[in-house]
């Protein structure tokens, strides 16, 4: 009855907005004015945001975060820095100044406005878009890919998404430095919301060349500290802690986290933007070999992108689930689905946990 309500609802709302009478009556009464405007501006966003993000990517790779990120520029030496005639870098500048990247100053100088001083903050989100190439390639005919079922070029770069294998040191060194270079958008949201301190030894599973377990080590000194990943990426994680003065603090281990078994003897587990990479067989296949490794009472704390993030929808099912599509593999969930997940692997009970930026971090803790 209250789905039939609501389809009723929607049908009598739908033919009201997509009416030209109504939408010219709307923009023209004061009272309606400003909602149709915003609704407009929203609908032209839509519309556009390609060009948003080719506007953004241009700017980055021009060099134009770099060269501003000490104080105002003048525009001749923003044209010579990106090897640009002095009118095109001006039509860049004026765009970017749309999206808040750039503000004009008196005298043709320009200095970074608020979204740009926030990306000198996050160089990690630089790297994604650079990469965000590959994404928009498969992009590029979207229901191809969907009539495929997916697997384009991203899935080349993540080179463990693809049937070929586990990957040598070349295959998996840029997903390694991408994932270490966004390692910040991340790690801090996990520690600040979750106490490890309580913890004795815990393990990183899927921890990439260990920048989670740095930040952890930085950040909690008292448990003792391992990771796990496949071979080659194990390697470039050991020869990181070993050039940070870390190799006697964080264990590195290579294997497989689907095929198993994980090292043993952790009180507590974490699972950083991995389970979100897997198709939910073999997501089911690691949360068993996950608690099989844990005594009981261990915990298993998930962080990853949540396709219910509270104020960041578009994030899960629009950006990750075009993304994990193009990848090849994996699904973005929503927290009750991996707290159903985890209950179906074996764990006795698990909570959702709010971070302080659930667009880049949700959470979930299971305990064994
Ligand atoms: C002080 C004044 C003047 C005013 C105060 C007002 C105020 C509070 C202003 C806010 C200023 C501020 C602190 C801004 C902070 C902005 C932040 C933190 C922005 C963060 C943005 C994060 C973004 C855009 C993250 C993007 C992440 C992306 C695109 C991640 C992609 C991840 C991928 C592709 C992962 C792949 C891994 C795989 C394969 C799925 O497993
Ligand atoms: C998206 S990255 C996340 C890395 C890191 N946790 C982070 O957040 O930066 C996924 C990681 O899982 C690892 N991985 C994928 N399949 C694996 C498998 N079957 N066994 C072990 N590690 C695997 C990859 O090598 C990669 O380092």
């Amino acid at each position: 009855m209250k789905d039939g309500w609501r389809e009723g609802f929607i049908a009598r709302r739908n033919r009201v907005l997509a009416s030209p009478r109504f939408q010219r009556f709307a923009a023209r009464s004061w009272l309606t004015r400003r909602v149709a405007r915003g609704k407009a501006s929203a609908l032209f966003d839509l519309v556009a945001g390609f060009v948003y993000s080719q506007t953004l990517s241009a700017f980055l790779e021009a060099g134009m975060l770099d060269r501003m990120a000490a104080g105002p520029v003048p525009l001749d030496a923003l044209a010579d820095h990106a090897s640009l005639p002095v009118e095109a870098t001006a039509r860049l500048l004026r765009a970017a100044a749309t999206l808040d990247l750039v503000e004009p100053l008196a005298g043709d100088r320009w200095v970074l406005g608020g979204a740009g001083a926030a990306l000198l903050g996050n160089r990690g989100i630089v790297e994604m878009v650079a990469h965000h190439r590959l994404l928009y390639a498969d992009l590029a005919d979207p229901l191809a890919l969907l009539r495929k079922g997916g697997g384009g070029t991203l899935g080349g770069y993540w080179h463990y998404a693809g049937a070929s294998g586990e990957g040598d040191a070349a295959e998996v060194a840029g997903y390694s430095a991408l994932m270490a270079a966004s390692q910040p958008l991340v790690a801090d949201q996990v520690i600040d919301s979750y106490r490890f301190a309580a913890h004795r030894r815990i393990l990183d599973v899927g921890g990439g060349e260990g920048a989670f377990a740095l930040q952890l080590a930085r950040r909690v000194p008292e448990p003792a500290l391992a990771m796990f990943d496949l071979p080659a990426v194990a390697a470039r994680a050991e020869a990181r802690f070993e050039s940070a003065g870390m190799a006697d603090r964080i264990a590195a281990h290579g294997g497989d986290f689907i095929t198993g078994p994980l090292p043993q003897g952790h009180d507590c587990i974490t699972l950083i933007r991995i389970l979100h990479d897997h198709d939910d067989a073999p997501a089911l296949r690691l949360l068993r070999n996950i608690h099989a490794a844990l005594p009981p009472g261990g915990t298993l704390v998930i962080g990853e992108p949540m396709a219910d993030a509270p104020g960041a929808k578009r994030m899960g099912d629009a950006y990750f689930g075009w993304y994990l599509l193009a990848m090849g593999s994996g699904r973005p969930r929503p927290a009750a689905e991996i707290i159903a997940m985890a209950k179906t692997a074996g764990f006795s009970g698990a909570r959702s946990v709010s971070t302080a930026l659930p667009l880049t971090t949700g959470m979930v803790v299971a305990r064994r």
